[in-house]
């Protein structure tokens, strides 16, 4: 767990003690799109881009969904890093960086920008030929996904209608505060205030979805959008590591009827589960943050079912 500070790798934990306990996530840096627009520098290309992912990784994971549902699998490839992220960042194992075998993320973001400053994470989404990184926030990289190669693959299929942006935009923002980084303010909370902060408002955000979800199948409109893929990677995650490892123990996720049929009926999606390693999962966030299980010791449980049958018709 670190940081690039002037061109060198520091083994730093996130500095909380700056800002009365709470953890805030950092601003990612690249952020350009692929467009086949006259002019642009990332075209869609066959073969051109890679992924790079940790199969722990919620953010990371919206981008696997995304390279599923909307075919591209012939079209980028992937690396996936190894379960555990420790004193030099997220590492790569031994087939793990196809394109350079490199041994640990933080060289790629150097490549990339020598100048570089600041955390080394994931998504990474790659371009072989000008070996740069596009884009490294993943709610970007899957609108990229979502359109960009449409005419190669003939997938039209869009998870952010242009008629419903305004409410996908306002229901991922609360999720997003909530739910998917209220988790994490929760688990990494070195204060008391912090962390209780962040853990009822991500209570009162799950009470709000389950009855949202007692009238309306999906969160926006009558189909799937990305507001849902956005959601479903920590709901996926929730009772198996968030519960207990970042203390968020209300209630296990299976104690909401409606949200919890709504996570099996996603889960069902064809091709999703492919993209799910709970087993990595846990190694990952129990083997890694030292500070918070300091033993390492992955636990057993729990044992769900999400392939069993779900009532959202
Ligand atoms: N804003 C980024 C956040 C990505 C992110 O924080 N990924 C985590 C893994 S779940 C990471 O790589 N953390 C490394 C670190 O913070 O040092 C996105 O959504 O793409």
């Amino acid at each position: 767990m670190g940081l690039i500070v002037k061109g060198e790798w520091v083994d730093e934990w996130y500095p909380t003690e700056e800002t009365e306990g709470e953890f805030i996530r950092q601003e990612s840096r690249f952020r350009n799109t692929i467009s086949s627009e006259d002019g642009a520098t990332y075209q869609p290309e066959k073969g051109r881009y890679h992924l790079y992912v940790s199969l722990a990784c919620p953010w990371a994971h919206r981008t696997l969904i995304f390279r599923k549902i909307k075919q591209l699998e012939d079209i980028i490839t992937v690396s996936i890093v190894e379960p555990k992220m420790l004193e030099n960042g997220w590492e790569f194992g031994e087939q793990g960086d196809s394109l350079y075998g490199l041994q640990f993320m933080y060289q790629l973001y150097l490549k990339a920008a020598p100048d570089y400053q600041g955390r080394v994470t994931v998504p990474v989404l790659w371009d072989k030929k000008t070996e740069t990184i596009v884009n490294n926030e993943s709610a970007e990289i899957i609108r990229i996904l979502n359109t960009a190669f449409n005419d190669m693959t003939g997938n039209h299929v869009d998870y952010y209608p242009e008629a419903m942006r305004g409410e996908i935009d306002s229901i991922n923002e609360r999720i997003y505060e909530t739910i998917n980084n209220g988790v994490y303010r929760a688990g990494f909370a070195t204060t008391q205030a912090a962390y209780e902060d962040a853990y009822i408002a991500l209570f009162e955000s799950l009470d709000w979805l389950e009855e949202r979800l007692s009238k309306q199948r999906y969160l926006v409109g009558d189909s799937i959008t990305e507001a849902d893929w956005r959601l479903f990677t920590t709901l996926i995650r929730f009772d198996a590591v968030y519960h207990g490892h970042f203390k968020c123990n209300r209630q296990k996720l299976n104690e909401f009827s409606n949200i919890s049929h709504y996570l099996r009926e996603l889960y069902q999606v064809p091709g999703v589960k492919e993209t799910i390693d709970l087993e990595y999962t846990k190694i990952h966030y129990y083997g890694s943050h030292k500070t918070i299980n300091p033993t390492g010791v992955i636990p057993l449980g729990p044992d769900e079912d999400f392939s069993a049958p779900h009532n959202r018709l």
